[in-house]
């Protein structure tokens, strides 16, 4: 039994290689925007869309591979109900950063493992996330040195990188900031065997 990866994040598979995790990464071929417009559509919260998508990576994988551990994840940020998809452009970028100027957003990053085609375990985790109010000369110089890298980041900003700028205050695990409840998912993959107790 080994563990796959369905993502196709990097930062994620950064995180389980520093982690010293043994994995495979591939990815979950899950038609995401299609699934993600289906389940917005019905007013879903960001921690139940984060979940849903989770389980659908992990879901796909898993009935191909049923012997092996298959770890699905999604990551969602959101101010009040408001769910803000990664920017496809830097304009959307700019608009979505100057909406979570002087706001507490979260993170909100959920990890499900599926064994069989069935979940066999999930954790959802959120951080809390305090932007300062930032300029309009700040963000096009952030934008002009984070653009386009962080078009692929919920929320719009690389924590690890110049994102620290952003903010005032973290409330929450670094790592769910990244798009993973590594901790949790430690503690489990130490009681399954992957990883040595
Ligand atoms: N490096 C970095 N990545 C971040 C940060 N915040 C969010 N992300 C990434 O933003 C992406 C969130 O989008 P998702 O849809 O969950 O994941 P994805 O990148 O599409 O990859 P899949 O798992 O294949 O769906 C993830 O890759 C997160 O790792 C951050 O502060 N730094």
């Amino acid at each position: 039994m080994g563990l796959i990866l369905a993502s196709q994040s990097a930062s994620r598979r950064a995180m389980l290689e520093a982690a010293g995790v043994p994995f495979t990464p591939m990815a979950a071929g899950i038609d995401e925007e299609a699934a993600k417009a289906a389940l917005t559509a019905e007013g879903i919260s960001a921690r139940n869309l984060a979940d849903a998508l989770a389980e659908l990576k992990a879901t796909k994988l898993s009935r191909r591979f049923p012997q092996d551990l298959v770890l699905g994840c999604d990551q969602v940020a959101s101010l009040g109900a408001r769910i803000f998809d990664k920017a496809g452009s830097r304009e959307e970028a700019a608009e979505q950063l100057r909406a979570l100027a002087g706001e507490t957003h979260s993170q909100t990053s959920a990890a499900v493992i599926c064994e069989g085609g069935q979940p066999v375990w999930r954790h959802i985790d959120v951080a809390k996330l305090a932007m300062r109010d930032f300029s309009g000369d700040f963000l096009d110089a952030y934008l002009d040195e984070e653009w386009p890298a962080v078009g692929g980041c919920a929320g719009g900003y690389r924590i690890e990188g110049p994102g620290a700028q952003l903010f005032t205050r973290i409330d929450g695990s670094h790592f769910t900031v990244l798009g993973l409840p590594l901790l949790p998912l430690l503690d489990y993959l130490r009681v399954r065997g992957v990883m040595r107790a």
